[in-house]
């Protein structure tokens, strides 16, 4: 599938250019079908977009926050996802949005992540929008190299849904939505930062197994284009 790169100057440029295109897309949602469902990723990069995200004036109250994966922690936990959602974007006018976590209090992972894709089935599919994130390995969402499931996760024929990855660079257990549930959002973007993960992405654009760089599984088998969103 094919791919568009989008660069700018700097992460500010790329976080308010990123907010304008995101929110117009809700609001289009919205406007089409009544809601919007967006689907984001956590780390350290989306933190400036998330508060120009916030500060759009859309009708928030129709659009549905999730995650694209999350460390298998509380909340209260700092390496939480939703923390960062939290204190980042559902701010300012995006309070009003509705927020549907991935961590959940079970029995084990496993079960958090059946718990978890029940809520998400109601959602509706596709995702209106989906925002992934990439590390230097390669990996997106949860989708790590030598991750316990990964084979499982990005399948073509594994369903829609959450489940759980463990991996040697993810640190705790994650839970992570399924290619099948990510690939085919109306709105698909990749957002990086930092001459090295253009560095990496230039490799996953190259040869090689999507095992490896797991996010060559989005960039070549996605339905959806992926728009590419880039800064130094
Ligand atoms: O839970 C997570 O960590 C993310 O969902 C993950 O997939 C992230 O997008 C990449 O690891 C990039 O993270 P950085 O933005 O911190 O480089």
């Amino acid at each position: 599938m094919s791919a568009r790169l989008h660069e700018f100057k700097d992460g500010a440029a790329l976080a308010e250019a990123l907010a304008d295109r995101v929110s117009a897309a809700l609001a289009d949602a919205v406007a089409a079908r009544g809601k919007a469902t967006i689907a984001v990723s956590g780390g350290s990069t989306p933190k400036a977009f998330f508060k120009s995200l916030s500060t759009r004036d859309i009708d928030w109250a129709k659009v549905t926050i999730t995650l694209v994966d999350e460390r298998f922690v509380p909340a209260d936990n700092p390496r939480s996802n939703h923390l960062l959602v939290a204190e980042n974007l559902l701010q300012g006018k995006a309070q009003a949005a509705h927020f549907l976590p991935l961590y959940r209090q079970a029995d084990s992972a496993d079960e958090a992540a059946k718990i978890v894709s029940r809520d998400a089935d109601a959602l509706g599919a596709p995702f209106d929008v989906v925002i992934l994130g990439m590390g230097t390995d390669g990996h997106t969402a949860s989708f790590f190299p030598g991750g316990s499931n990964l084979a499982t996760a990005i399948s073509a024929e594994t369903p829609r849904g959450v489940i759980t990855m463990e991996a040697e660079g993810a640190g705790e257990t994650r839970l992570t939505f399924t290619f099948a549930s990510l690939q085919d959002a109306r709105l698909l973007v990749l957002h990086i930062e930092g001459q090295g993960k253009k560095d990496v992405l230039a490799a996953a654009e190259g040869d090689g197994p999507e095992t490896d760089m797991p996010i060559r599984a989005v960039l070549r088998r996605a339905a959806t284009p992926v728009d590419i969103y880039w800064a130094p």
